[in-house]
């Protein structure tokens, strides 16, 4: 299947500053895509770009298999991170403009907002004032207006920020559910957790080049280091780990007296594996051996530092 949106060598200058420098990135469809990178790498220029807010010096985007046109903005839906509403407009007239504006009929709209408000639990608020809503009410509602005319392609930019941590829950299942019903999603964040949580496929931008994309899962098979965590209680005899740290060095290791098990972290070179295997079967019992994946948080450093360190 061809991908939702392709971008391909996007250039981007502010004066003398060069925002993005020959970005491309493709983004499948019908899953959760992460645009990560540190501050000022250009991930909101970028965004800013897919929703033709500013327009690239040079590359191509392709949206839905065609060239980006002005049309197309009725079928993104993007939830910027700066959110603005009208304070002195009451909520449910608000909505009620904003869902318009997106293209839907009054009695459309009507029908969706009745839909997503009891959703996201905000029904009794239709009749009260903007500015009485928390900051995560608000949010709710600007997170309602950016997918209630159903777009293909929605871009959200941080959405959790502000939420507790009940409401954040509410919102990453409705995201789910919407990725569920066939959209595809950007998701830019700085936070590992929902990166680990909902992505599969990232993107990572680092001082406006694309530095790493591919599958999540992928990425971290590539990121590997053969590193292993073993739990293992020894014989009686041989209960220090010295016969070990003489072979290898031994990361984190935890002692449970009460189990009188260690707990420790290797890395294996070569065939190290079967010796280590050898040696901790013969001087004890192997409760748990388990391949360690780098985290997204730890792929995120790992691979920002390097770049640095070549720049
Ligand atoms: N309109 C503009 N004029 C001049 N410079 C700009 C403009 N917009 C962005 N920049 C610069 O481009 C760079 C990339 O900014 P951008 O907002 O895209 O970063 P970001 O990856 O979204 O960062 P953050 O994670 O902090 O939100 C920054 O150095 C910023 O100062």
């Amino acid at each position: 299947m061809d991908p939702i949106l392709s971008i391909r060598e996007v250039s981007k200058s502010f004066g003398e500053f060069k925002a993005l420098d020959r970005v491309s990135l493709e983004v499948p469809r019908h899953t959760i895509y992460g645009l990560l990178g540190p501050n000022g790498a250009g991930k909101t220029t970028l965004i800013r770009i897919i929703n033709q807010i500013t327009y690239p010096d040079q590359g191509e985007v392709l949206f839905d298999g065609k060239p980006l046109q002005p049309q197309d903005v009725a079928r993104i839906g993007y939830l910027p991170e700066e959110r603005g509403l009208y304070k002195s407009m009451k909520v449910g007239e608000q909505a009620l403009y904003l869902a318009q504006l997106k293209g839907l009929s009054k009695i459309e709209a009507r029908r969706e907002l009745a839909y997503w408000f009891e959703k996201l639990e905000i029904g009794d608020w239709w009749n009260r004032k903007v500015q009485e809503l928390s900051k995560g009410m608000a949010q709710k509602i600007q997170f309602i207006v950016t997918v209630l005319h159903k777009p293909k392609l929605l871009i959200f930019d941080e959405p959790f920020s502000g939420f507790d941590p009940i409401n954040a829950a509410l919102i990453k299942d409705q995201i789910l559910e919407l990725r569920q019903q066939g959209a595809s999603i950007i998701f830019s964040t700085h936070r590992m957790e929902s990166v680990e949580e909902l992505c599969e496929s990232i993107a990572l931008i680092h001082r406006s080049r694309m530095i790493l994309e591919g599958r999540l899962s992928d990425i971290k098979k590539a990121y590997k280091l053969n590193r292993f965590r073993i739990r293992w209680t020894p014989r009686a005899a041989l209960a220090t780990l010295d016969g070990l740290q003489e072979r290898m060095p031994l990361m984190d290791p935890v002692f449970d007296p009460e189990e009188n098990t260690w707990e420790f972290t290797v890395q294996l070179e070569g065939g190290g594996q079967a010796a280590l295997l050898g040696y901790l079967s013969e001087g004890g019992a192997i409760s748990s051996f388990q391949e360690v994946i780098p985290s997204a948080n730890e792929i995120f450093i790992q691979t920002v530092k390097k770049q640095e360190a070549h720049a």
